[in-house]
């Protein structure tokens, strides 16, 4: 599914009205109606329950008209409150407030501030709230009298459905500049929109849907939109059942290089997590005083021991001992646990420019990287960068605030500028393709932000590239399987609870799903 900017949405608005010949007004009708919708969704069981539609003059004013008409009709009491003149609303919203009135002697003009006495009583006594007030047309800070509405509403403590995006966030940046509502349910229309991925926007939408307006599906799945939403139904088929005649050659062989003292847990972690993801071998290349301690931890996975520094870290005559290892190898993991030393630069610089498959690049090594991007235009081989925020502060030079606030911009914009695979992680991973695609993943829970989260993510994406996927495919299906393993980690362990293992020992649950599908 697409993820639109607010001018991607007007594009497909006005391409369903002149291309394929849709009346604005039925988008408007087909956007209230999925409103209506959840409003009777969420009241069901209610005797004869009370609705406040607050309304602007735009179109989102217009599918608040829509929703008041219909809700009416089905027996709800509802107040309509239309903020500011009615003179001004646009030709949509105008025809259907002139039906609203004709139907209903409960619909009231606010145009001062002076006036929002008459919303308090409604307000008060009604058993949820539907915000009409503003839509994707919105940006910036709103008037002094939207923004006292607004701060009744949220002061009001009652369930607010918000149409298309909660007023006051701004559909492309997901900013809230002044006063925006708290939605419970947010209903937004034919695609979502950016602001539900970014925060703060993503805090104001509450739950998410999407409602089919009948814009054609050929419009909706339009190639130069870029942002796509990553769902288990574009997953899954990458992971059909195996055929019968196969060997443990037939899924690859990763390559695990990483390990410092205090530190082996995130290549036992790594190792692991490709192994359960599918790859046909593992093998991990540490310090070679490491080596006994993750060799008993470590059962299926082969383990190389790897000259050391006097740090106990991998040290440059390991260079000769990697380079053999990469020829045998279908791709390779680089920096889980490496330590932060002088030589970690030069042995990922190695990796980078000798490897003759795919490198991944996580962790300390990306560190290592930071302080050497310029490795990273020469190569042949496709390299994925799985930085955190912080990590990827150190990649751009931007500061960790300037990267949350535009995750998006900011993933695509260097997976673009340096021809890999980015995913910068964080709650909504975003996955950016050297080819300007971006895609925002939605499985995961708070209670996976736990140490060695991240070598587990390395390994599945390794695991899945090691079996044939493509890095993008790889990369996002990855991020996709290590979020919904999580989540039923979660099932069984809570949030708190939750550790790397766990995520690590729900991989194969997941897996099977997609191959019984
Ligand atoms: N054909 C269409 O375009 C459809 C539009 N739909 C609805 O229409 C909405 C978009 O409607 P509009 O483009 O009319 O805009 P909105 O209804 O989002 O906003 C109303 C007006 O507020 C103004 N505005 C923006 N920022 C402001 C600020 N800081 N202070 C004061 N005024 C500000 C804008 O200029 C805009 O004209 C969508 O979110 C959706 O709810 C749906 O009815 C489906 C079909
Ligand atoms: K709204």
């Amino acid at each position: 599914m697409k993820i639109v900017s607010a001018q991607e949405m007007r594009d497909l608005d006005r391409r369903a009205s002149t291309e394929f010949h849709i009346p604005s007004i039925v988008l408007m009708e087909n956007a209230g109606l999925r409103v209506v919708e959840a409003v009777q969704t969420a009241l069901a069981g209610i005797k004869l329950p009370q609705v406040v539609v607050i309304a602007g003059k735009g179109n989102n004013g217009g599918d608040g008209f829509v929703v008041s008409r219909h809700l009416i009709n089905s027996g709800f009491h509802v107040d309509t409150f239309l903020l500011g003149d009615p003179s001004k609303l646009t030709p949509d919203a105008a025809l259907n407030f002139r039906i609203l009135q004709s139907i209903s002697d409960r619909v009231f003009v606010v145009s001062d501030t002076g006036e929002l006495q008459g919303l308090l009583a409604p307000l008060s006594g009604c058993d949820l709230v539907v915000d009409a007030i503003y839509g994707i047309g919105f940006h910036g800070e709103m008037p002094s009298l939207e923004s006292e509405v607004v701060k009744m509403v949220n002061q009001s403590g009652k369930p607010v459905v918000a149409v298309d995006i909660p007023s006051g966030v701004e559909a492309d940046t997901g900013k809230v500049r002044g006063e925006a509502i708290r939605a419970t349910w947010t209903v937004t229309m034919a695609l979502p929109k950016k602001a539900f991925f970014l925060e703060p926007g993503r805090s104001y939408t509450g739950m998410l849907t999407v409602g089919d307006i009948s814009i054609p599906r050929c419009l909706l799945e339009a190639p130069n939109i870029k942002t796509n939403l990553v769902t288990e139904d574009w997953v899954a088929p990458w992971f059909l059942p195996r055929p019968a005649e196969t060997h443990k050659g037939s899924f690859g062989h990763v390559l695990v290089v990483g390990g410092s003292v205090g530190l082996t847990g995130a290549v036992v972690m790594a190792a692991e997590a490709a192994l359960r993801s599918g790859a046909g071998l593992v093998t991990a290349a540490v310090p070679q005083s490491l080596q006994p301690a993750i060799e008993s931890r470590l059962i299926e996975v082969m383990t190389t021991p790897l000259p050391e520094t006097s740090l106990k870290t991998i040290s440059l005559e390991a260079l000769p001992a990697l380079q053999s290892l990469l020829e045998r190898t279908s791709v390779c993991v680089a920096g889980p646990g490496m330590g932060r030393y002088p030589e970690a630069r030069a042995v990922i610089r190695f990796v980078l420019e000798t490897a003759g498959v795919p490198v991944i690049i996580d962790a300390d090594g990306l560190n290592a990287l930071a302080e050497d991007l310029g490795v990273l235009k020469d190569r042949q081989i496709p390299v994925i960068l799985t930085p955190h925020p912080g990590e990827m502060s150190g990649l751009s030079g931007l500061s960790v605030a300037e990267i949350q606030a535009d995750r998006l911009e900011v993933a695509r914009g260097f997976a673009s500028e340096w021809g890999v695979t980015l995913v910068l992680k964080g709650h909504n991973t975003v996955i950016a393709t050297p080819g300007g695609d971006v895609y925002v993943n939605v499985t995961g829970n708070p209670g996976m932000a736990t140490a060695g989260s991240g070598d587990v993510l390395s390994g599945i994406i390794a695991g899945f590239m090691a079996q044939g996927l493509l890095p993008d495919q790889a990369a996002i299906s990855g991020v996709y399987v290590h979020g919904k393993a999580g989540d039923e980690a979660k099932k069984e362990k809570g949030e708190r609870g939750l550790n790397a293992m766990d995520i690590v020992h729900y991989i194969p649950a997941v897996l099977k799903a997609f191959e019984s599908r």
